[in-house]
């Protein structure tokens, strides 16, 4: 691993020359480098306004960077400074994997660690509208009745829709109702990782002791169980144990269960013995209450008429609606003037200049591309090798990181869990291959003009 001062100062410079001096001020200078360590990279900043704005703007070019500088691949976590309430699950998913002849994470495994809600993800600050008033009713049941109605329930559908707030919820409203209950969240990938320290420190029986007698088990994007046999199978007789026991199981994924490749065929039935909800993006109305109240939450002054106009700059994912106010929020900081809907305009259609088509979700962009080639969302996402695949993938890989904010890790998750480095090389190699090949070049065209905001 790198210097950790001296790879700091590099990416403050790579900052300095991309970013407009206020910019540099208002988002860089404050943040504090705090500790790069397997393979993560900790940045500690002053709020959470910051926080969110590094999460959605700044996370990519920090991994890029970081890459560029030292040819290491990092995940960046950003904290807010002096926060006691760290937002564990973000953490988990975010682990790295260990790579080659590298020794497995040497941080306290997770399961060791007590499961910290999100105190912000309860259903008092779940918005419901026509996309999600069944999940969300689901969800209420879950938490009363516990193991008995729908047991799995399994939540699937978009990026950034309120899947893990849902399950959050859950987890919340029974610790009202049970004090004493044992919730535990995590992500498919803390699983998969603390199954593999398990093994490693020899902790196997602690592992299964700790995840067996949970009243709650609540597992985020299990589509990244796929290709993982050996998780897959210690997840069955967790399944079973807790399923025999009547204790509730949760899960999410972006997708139907039998839609993750490879996903061994007894857990796909398993996961549909209980009930399957989809959530789907919200309509204007909700969008506009989710986005009325996070301002009341935040004791920000905003016009009706301005809100309207932000929900109806974004229409496909939650997490961008609520990155949106934070931008036009910190432009109004910026400029020391009250929040109006000329202003939201200017603050958001910088967001357009840079490029990218803000709303755009990667599913869109996947489902357009899929639909372009006439294969199948599952194998665009999926692993096959074969050039009539191999070439969309690349394709939407490259349009998400070209029409979105997306950071790289999360369009290489959203590929069916591939690593940052892939959506790297997929970007290259269309951006050569379009200096020469016409075709290319009028598919490119084509897909772009298919996804460009109406
Ligand atoms: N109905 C809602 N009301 C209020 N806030 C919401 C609602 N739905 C989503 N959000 C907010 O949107 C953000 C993204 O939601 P969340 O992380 O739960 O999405 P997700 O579906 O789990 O996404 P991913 O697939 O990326 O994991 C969160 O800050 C969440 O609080």
């Amino acid at each position: 691993m790198p210097d950790l001062d001296d790879l700091w100062a590099k990416l403050k410079e790579k900052f300095q020359s991309e970013l407009t001096p206020v910019g540099y001020n208002t988002w860089i200078a404050d943040a504090t480098p705090i500790a790069l360590e397997n393979h993560r990279l900790v940045i500690e900043v002053p709020s959470p306004l910051h926080k969110d704005y590094w999460d959605n703007h700044l996370a990519t070019k920090v991994v890029e960077g970081v890459y560029e500088i030292a040819d290491v691949e990092i995940t960046p976590v950003f904290r807010v400074e002096g926060s006691t309430d760290k937002p564990q699950p973000t953490i988990t998913t975010e682990m790295p994997k260990t790579t080659q002849g590298e020794q497995p994470a040497s941080v306290t495994p997770t399961f060791m660690r007590p499961t910290h809600l999100n105190s912000k993800y309860t259903f008092n600050t779940f918005v419901t509208g026509k996309g999600n008033q069944m999940a969300h009713a689901a969800a209420l049941v879950v938490s009363e009745e516990p193991g008995t109605m729908y047991n799995p329930l399994f939540f699937y559908g978009g990026v950034g829709l309120g899947k893990t707030h849902l399950m959050h919820a859950i987890g919340h409203q029974m610790l009202i109702y049970r004090p004493e209950a044992k919730v535990k969240y995590v992500t498919s990938e803390a699983f998969a990782n603390d199954f593999i320290n398990s093994i490693q420190t020899r902790q196997q029986e602690q592992f299964r002791q700790e995840y067996r007698s949970v009243d709650l088990l609540l597992v985020d994007d299990i589509q990244f169980f796929a290709d993982k046999e050996g998780t897959q199978e210690e997840f069955f007789h967790t399944f079973n144990a807790l399923y025999d026991d009547k204790k509730q199981i949760v899960l999410t994924s972006d997708r139907l269960p039998n839609e993750i490749p490879k996903l061994q065929e007894r857990l796909v039935s398993r996961f549909k013995w209980g009930l399957s909800v989809d959530i789907t993006p919200p309509d204007l109305e909700t969008r506009i209450a989710i986005l009325r109240n996070k301002a009341d939450a935040e004791q920000l002054k905003i016009p009706d008429d301005t809100l309207s106009y932000i929900a109806g700059q974004i229409d496909s994912n939650i997490r961008e609606l609520e990155g949106a106010l934070v931008r036009v929020q910190a432009f109004a900081a910026m400029k020391h003037s009250d929040i109006t809907t000329s202003l939201a305009a200017d603050a958001l259609k910088n967001l357009k200049l840079n490029g990218k088509a803000s709303g755009l979700s990667i599913l869109t962009i996947q489902n357009a591309v899929a639909k372009y080639y006439d294969i199948s969302l599952a194998d665009l996402k999926g692993k096959k090798r074969v050039k009539s695949i191999v070439m969309p993938r690349q394709i939407a890989m490259y349009l998400s990181r070209e029409m979105t904010d997306n950071s790289l890790p999360k369009i290489g998750k959203s590929f069916g869990g591939k690593d940052h480095t892939t959506v790297i090389h997929a970007h290259e190699k269309i951006s050569q291959e379009l200096e020469n090949e016409e075709q290319l070049q009028s598919d490119i065209r084509e897909l772009k003009n298919i996804l460009k905001p109406k």
